[in-house]
């Protein structure tokens, strides 16, 4: 039987317009030729220096990419066309987000029911008690205002509002800013056993080590394309390495001595 990818990515394109000058538009593309595919049951990892593409990528799956973008390429989910209409509706539910920023949250709603989403019922409470107990947040953080939290409770419960269902598609940019290596452990090992359930993970990250410690392949980025996509046991040992900018960024870790080669 053939294994149908939970999302597959072909030939992304992401474009914008802008002014140049007073009258002429030009276009920038900021993703070209990019393809991605998960499985069930995996973790990719995408890595790549600032301004590289990878929210972008997450936005178009998600169908919330800015006004001024256009899109070419296919996006399929769980083996049919994702058109960004049924990525919204799906959004919250089997695909979710974990955004970025932690100005995502709505500053206006108490912590508990914006994880909920509002709903009042006794199981939804507990599932979110559950989910602070495993967070490490108290169980009075319910009550707070967003503006209330530090920068790592914010990140966690931006998490926990993510991961609350069970999403057949988690999208993760860059969760672990402003978190202990603890608590990025913890939530490493949570996506690992969504994943473990069927689920398939895009974990966005600048973050090599966690990347290699965590993921099953990683996508490295560049300018908006794929570069080459390893298995993370052969990044690890810097096997299978092709291209210059890939070898560099292997170089450049902690564990490889950080030698950051010329040019790069
Ligand atoms: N609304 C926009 N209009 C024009 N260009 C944009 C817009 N949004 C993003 N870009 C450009 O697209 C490129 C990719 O941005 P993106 O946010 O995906 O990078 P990233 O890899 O997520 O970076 P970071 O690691 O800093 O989060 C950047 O060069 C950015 O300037
Ligand atoms: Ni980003």
């Amino acid at each position: 039987m053939e294994r149908i990818p939970v999302l597959n990515v072909e030939n992304l394109s992401v474009s914008f317009s802008q002014y140049a000058g007073v009258l002429r538009k030009k276009q920038i593309e900021a993703i070209k030729d990019l393809n991605v595919t998960l499985y069930p049951g995996e973790i990719v990892a995408v890595a790549g220096a600032s301004g590289s593409g990878k929210s972008l990528l997450a936005h178009a799956i998600l169908g919330i990419l800015p006004y001024n973008a256009s899109m070419g390429g296919r996006i399929s989910y769980c083996g049919n066309s994702l058109t960004s209409a049924q990525a919204q509706e799906l959004r919250g539910k089997e695909i979710v987000l974990v955004p970025q920023s932690v100005s995502y949250l709505d500053p206006l709603m108490k912590v508990g029911p914006q994880i909920r989403k509002n709903a009042k019922d006794k199981p939804s409470r507990e599932k979110t008690l559950e989910i602070f107990n495993r967070y490490g947040l108290a169980a009075e953080t319910e009550n707070l205002y967003p503006f209330e939290l530090s920068g790592g409770m914010a990140r966690r419960v931006l998490i926990s509002t993510a991961v609350l269902e069970k999403p057949k598609l988690v999208i993760a940019d860059e969760p672990t800013p402003g978190l202990d290596a603890a608590a990025a452990k913890r939530v490493m090992e949570h996506f690992r056993e969504i994943a473990d359930e069927g689920a398939a993970v895009l974990l966005i990250t600048h973050d090599l080590e966690l990347a290699i410690e965590t993921a099953d392949r990683i996508a490295i980025f560049y300018a908006g394309t794929t570069l080459e996509e390893v298995q993370a046991s052969d990044f690890a040992e810097g096997l299978k390495l092709h291209h210059p900018y890939t070898r560099a960024l292997w170089q450049a870790m902690p564990r490889n001595g950080m030698q950051v080669p010329k040019g790069i």
